[in-house]
């Protein structure tokens, strides 16, 4: 299976590379970045640090969409956007991991996988999937009795927040409530606040250092507290998760796919 990688000299493109590059039944289809940066026109490999293959790093998207079965897209919701119409036009398999979409951008999403089979997670290794449905199973057993507050650290370099996965995990939450999560977040608080709303999913957001990424969710109850977490060491998690939901989509009919859907978690 060819697959491309936009985005491939950004922190996750370049796991992505290196990923496919000794996955079994993987071939490397190509990697795009913006137009402009530095990347573009170096060796693919070579800029991972791994010895070049020969294959240069471009900023022409189309062609990555046509020459590729997969292209996995780490980069930024603009970019995303654009690289969801063009997965549409090819009908390429398209595995989205970038954070911070809106709501227009979403939809986008949804338009284009009228078209093509289109996976769409905020995390995606086993770890953090698992947790969601724990998180669901655990809100839906305590009730609202327990405030549920979400935690997250992540490196000095991310640009969103709360993260996607934060967000992800508050709507497994809410989930488990039968609640709509835009409802009962608190995404900010500053000042003189009033006390705890009954029902909020709280969210609360640290940034510094190297940190790959971090997620806590406490549900905090009258004289005691369940606390339920994942802690990221290495961004290859990522990677294997993205791979293997290409290798999943592959064949698909169209459609909006989640990671849930890729590690049947029900
Ligand atoms: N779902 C998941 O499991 C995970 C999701 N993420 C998400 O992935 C995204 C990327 O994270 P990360 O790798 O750390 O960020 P980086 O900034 O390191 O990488 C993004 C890359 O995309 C490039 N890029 C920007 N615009 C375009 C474009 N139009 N075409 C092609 N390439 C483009 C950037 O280039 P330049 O720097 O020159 O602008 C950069 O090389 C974030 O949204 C992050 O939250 C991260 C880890 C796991
Ligand atoms: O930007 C990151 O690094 C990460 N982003 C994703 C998110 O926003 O949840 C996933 C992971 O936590 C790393």
């Amino acid at each position: 299976m060819k697959i491309g990688v936009v985005g491939c000299a950004g922190r996750m493109g370049q796991m992505l590379v290196r990923r496919i590059l000794v996955t079994a039944g993987c071939e490397l289809a190509g990697g795009t970045d913006r137009a402009g940066s530095e990347a573009i026109g170096r060796d693919i490999a070579g800029i991972t640090g791994l010895d070049p293959i020969g294959m240069l790093v471009t900023d022409d998207p189309v062609q990555l969409f046509a020459d590729a079965d997969a292209v996995i897209d780490f980069t930024s919701p603009n970019a995303t956007e654009r690289h969801a119409a063009l997965a549409a036009q090819a009908k390429t398999v398209h595995i989205v991991g970038t954070t911070g979409l809106n709501p227009g951008q979403i939809d986008a999403l949804r338009k284009a996988a009228q078209h093509t089979a289109i996976v769409h997670a905020p995390n995606m290794s086993l770890g953090v999937n698992l947790l969601m449905v724990l998180v669901e199973q655990v809100s839906r057993t305590l009730g609202p009795d327990f405030d549920i507050e979400i935690v997250e650290m992540h490196h000095r370099h991310k640009v969103d927040a709360p993260s996607g996965t934060s967000l992800g995990l508050g709507r497994a939450a809410a989930a488990g409530r039968g609640v709509d999560l835009d409802a009962v977040a608190a995404r900010v608080r500053d000042g003189h606040t009033g006390e705890r709303r009954r029902g909020d999913i709280g969210f609360a957001v640290m940034r510094g250092g190297d940190v790959v990424g971090d997620h806590s969710v406490v549900f905090a109850g009258e004289g005691e507290r369940i606390e339920l977490g994942h802690r990221a060491g290495d961004r290859g998690i990522y990677a294997v998760g993205a791979v293997r939901a290409a290798l999943w989509a592959h064949g698909k009919p169209p459609g909006l796919y989640s990671m849930r859907d890729v590690l049947a978690l029900g």
